[in-house]
Formats: structure tokens, sequence, C-alpha cells
């Protein structure tokens, strides 16, 4: 069992996981270059490999579930090729069965043996996947009444997505033994130890465009103290800089309009009158007729893709002096090589500071590449909004789903 706060967690110790059929669910979602449909960082993948390795040599059959992206973005794709990644990391087949829980998968997770391995298709191909609601509704879902019959327990080594109450993540620790897989169980024991509250100053660079969740997070860590300074890029900077008054140029604007985020100025303005510590580039990375070119943040009519080298400089400026960095979603359009030098300066700059360091988020690890890190000054976590929103003290559905759950 792992404590966290209230919560009393079962770990695979705590379970009889011995020659069972075991549903794992992983998160994998992983940064897809856009045209291609490629995976562009495939650390999440490798992080659920020791829990899996230990389910298969105590001689259990493993399906695996994971979602990729959300319905209508550009990364959302099947799981055939995380599945090969997978293959190639665990030394031997994972299956991919291109379905969820249908017949097929049925009758698949039915004929599986010890030892072997499947891979689910896209969690979020199934409608329910996307609502929100208590473990008890989702526990009578279609997913989890129909894969809970063909398995014998559940195991959620998705920690960055424990933030979401969906079926796949809290339905099946009602109705079925279950417990939190190694990743789980290292990343929520490793951040309740780092994040106390003695380190100090704890400087946070939040990007992405996540925006609503990022504001959230913002919203706990003002209202609870957590933070001294809130560092911004990407597509939360933008909203907070229109919620400060600044002119982004009709061009960002209705990007902002097309990612349906320009409705959460107003939450923003509410955050800064609140006295939320946000502070906000003074200067950009534009693309304008094809060209890169550096803009003040006070004259923009390129569109914005990078924090430019000002910004670069006061930011790192704070995190030198930090005691303690939190880095979650990229400071740029990092996908595209050109946008990447905001957010690897600034995570070079945390990791040369005197404080620890925590990364998360499965665009911003990707930054990370093959940089060497010191375990005792860096964690590098797989959760992006979850990791935040567990640093802000919120307690997270899936934790609470275990922690309620059936036990064997
Ligand atoms: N200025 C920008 N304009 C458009 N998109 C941006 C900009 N800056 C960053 N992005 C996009 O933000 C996305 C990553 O945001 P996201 O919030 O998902 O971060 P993350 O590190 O993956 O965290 P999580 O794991 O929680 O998703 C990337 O696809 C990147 O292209
Ligand atoms: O990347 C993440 O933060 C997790 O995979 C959760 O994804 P979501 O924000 O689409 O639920």
């Amino acid at each position: 069992m792992i404590r966290v706060g209230e919560l009393s967690i079962p770990t695979l110790d705590d379970l009889s996981f011995l020659n069972k059929k075991i549903l794992v669910r992983l998160d994998i979602n992983s940064p897809i270059e856009p045209k291609s449909g490629k995976l562009l960082d495939d650390s999440r993948i490798k992080a659920h490999i020791p829990t899996l390795r230990e389910l298969i040599e105590k001689g259990n059959a493993l399906v695996l579930l994971s979602h990729q992206g959300r319905p209508g973005d550009s990364d959302f794709v099947g799981l055939e090729e995380h599945s090969k990644v997978l293959s190639r990391y665990l030394g031997q087949e994972v299956e991919f069965v291109e379905d969820v829980m249908g017949p097929y998968a049925l009758n698949r997770i039915r004929e599986l043996r010890s030892g072997e391995v499947i891979m689910l298709d896209n969690v979020r191909l199934v409608s329910e996947e996307l609502i929100e609601a208590p473990p008890d509704q989702h526990a009578r879902s279609f997913l989890v009444n129909r894969l809970s019959k063909v398995v014998n327990s559940f195991v959620n080594d998705a920690f960055a997505t424990a933030h979401r109450s969906q079926p796949s993540l809290v339905g099946f620790p009602v109705v079925i033994p279950s417990s939190a897989g190694r990743l789980m169980e290292r990343e929520v024991s490793a951040l309740a130890k780092i994040f106390n509250s003695e380190t100090s100053p704890k400087v946070f660079v939040l990007g992405g465009g996540k925006v609503q969740d990022s504001i959230r997070i913002i919203e706990n860590l003002s209202k609870r103290r957590l933070a001294d300074r809130i560092l911004t890029g990407g597509l939360l900077a933008e909203v907070f800089m229109i919620a400060k008054g600044m002119n982004l140029g009709k061009e960002n604007l209705q990007i902002l309009e097309r990612h349906g985020i320009l409705s959460l100025v107003p939450r923003a303005k509410k955050v800064l009158l609140a006295g939320a510590p946000v502070e906000v580039p003074v200067d950009f990375r534009v693309e304008s007729q094809g060209n890169v070119i550096e803009e003040s943040s006070t004259r923009i009519s390129g569109i914005i893709k990078d924090v430019g080298p000002t910004t670069e400089e006061i930011y790192s400026s704070f995190i030198r002096d930090a005691g303690l960095t939190v880095l979650r979603g990229p400071m740029g359009v990092i996908e595209d090589e050109r946008f990447r030098r905001g957010s690897s300066s600034l995570l070079r700059a945390a990791l040369e500071s005197k404080g620890y360091v925590i990364v998360g988020g499965g665009h911003m690890i990707s930054v990370i590449g093959e940089a060497q890190l010191d375990p005792a000054k860096v964690h590098v976590s797989t959760g992006g909004g979850a990791l935040l929103l567990f640093l802000a003290g919120e307690s997270l559905p899936a934790l609470e789903a275990l922690s309620r759950g059936v036990k064997a």
C-alpha cells in the first residue's frame, strides 16, 4: 500500500497477480508528427516496461489499454505503432487488436494464454470514455461491463491520466480487484516527497496548448500560495497576454479562437486580479511570410510560435534562483525544430540551477532528448496536467478509485 494524503492505494504487492488475465491501463499518449502521424517521442511507452515485465514474469496474460490524443485533434490516432514500440522494448510480441470492446477484442482476450500481451485500440474511440463522471456511474458503462467480464483484475499504471474521471481510469476498481502499477506507484511516491513546503522559491514554467487545464492548475497554486512565480509560454501565455490587455494581432486571435480557448480570457483575468504571480513573454519568435523573426510582445505582426530570446533570459534568471522548478507544456510549437529553442533553453536553465527540477508532460519530456539527468536533482514525470494537479493538492480521481476499489 502507498499512502497519499487520506488515501491508501494498493500496489502490485497487495493483490495476487499470479497466472491471471490482467487489464492494464497505460498512458502512452505521445507527441505525434502532424504530417506523418509518426511518434515523435517514446518516453511514456518506455516508462511502463517495468510494470509489464513484472506482470509477465508472474505468469499473467496482459490486455493493454490506452488513449492517444482527443477526437478531432491531429494526434488522435490508432495504437498500432505504439504496440510495435512496446514489442521492441518488451522483447516480445505485443499484438495490436484493432478493436476496443467488440466481439473481436473479447474473443482475443478469451483466447489469451499466460505470458501473452495484446494492445487494444485507442480507448477514446469509445464515446463513453470522453464522459467525466463518478466511478459508480462508469462501473455501469459498456466499456467496464464488457471488459471486466473477460479479465480477472485491473492495474492502473496511467499516472498521466489520473486526473480524468473517465471509465477506463475509475470504473474498473469498482467491480474487479485493482491496484496501482509500478509507474503510478513511483510517480506518486516521488512527487509527494519532493513537493514539500520548505523548498522555495517555487517557480512553475507552464506552456503548451491545454489552457483550460493550466488555468485550473494556476487557480489551485494561487489559492494555496504554492507558487512564487508562474512563467508562461505556449498558447497559455497568449491567453494571459490578452487578459492583460495586450494586442496579439488578428491572426493569433484567430488561432486561439480555432482552439476554442479565447473564451478562457475572463477566467485568466480573474486569476490575475486574485494576485496570481503570472509572468508573460516580452518577445516571441514568430512566423511571418515563411520566415522566422523575433518580435517584441508590444508589436506583433507574425504568428506566435515560440518565446523570444529576451524572454528566455528573463525567465532563466528567475529559474536560476529557484529552490524548485516545475516545467510542464512547451514554450513553442516544438513539433517544428525551429521552435524548440524557448523550451530547451528554459529546461537547460533549470538543470543548471541550484534547485530541484520536475519536468512533466508528453511534449515537454520529449525536449529532454538524450540529456543525462541526475536523479538526485531531476524527476521526469510522465504526467502533465495530472502532475500539476497532484502538486497543487487536488485529489486525482483514479487514485481515489483505487483507494476505494475492490481488494482481492
Ligand atoms: N505558440 C503556440 N502555438 C500553437 N501551439 C503551441 C504553441 N506553443 C505550444 N503549442 C503546442 O502545445 C502542444 C503541447 O501542449 P500540451 O499542453 O499537450 O503539453 P504537454 O507537455 O504534452 O502536456 P500534457 O502531457 O499534459 O499534454 C504542442 O502540440 C505544441 O505544438
Ligand atoms: O497528455 C496528457 O496529459 C494525458 O495523456 C491526458 O491527456 P488528456 O489531457 O487528453 O486527457
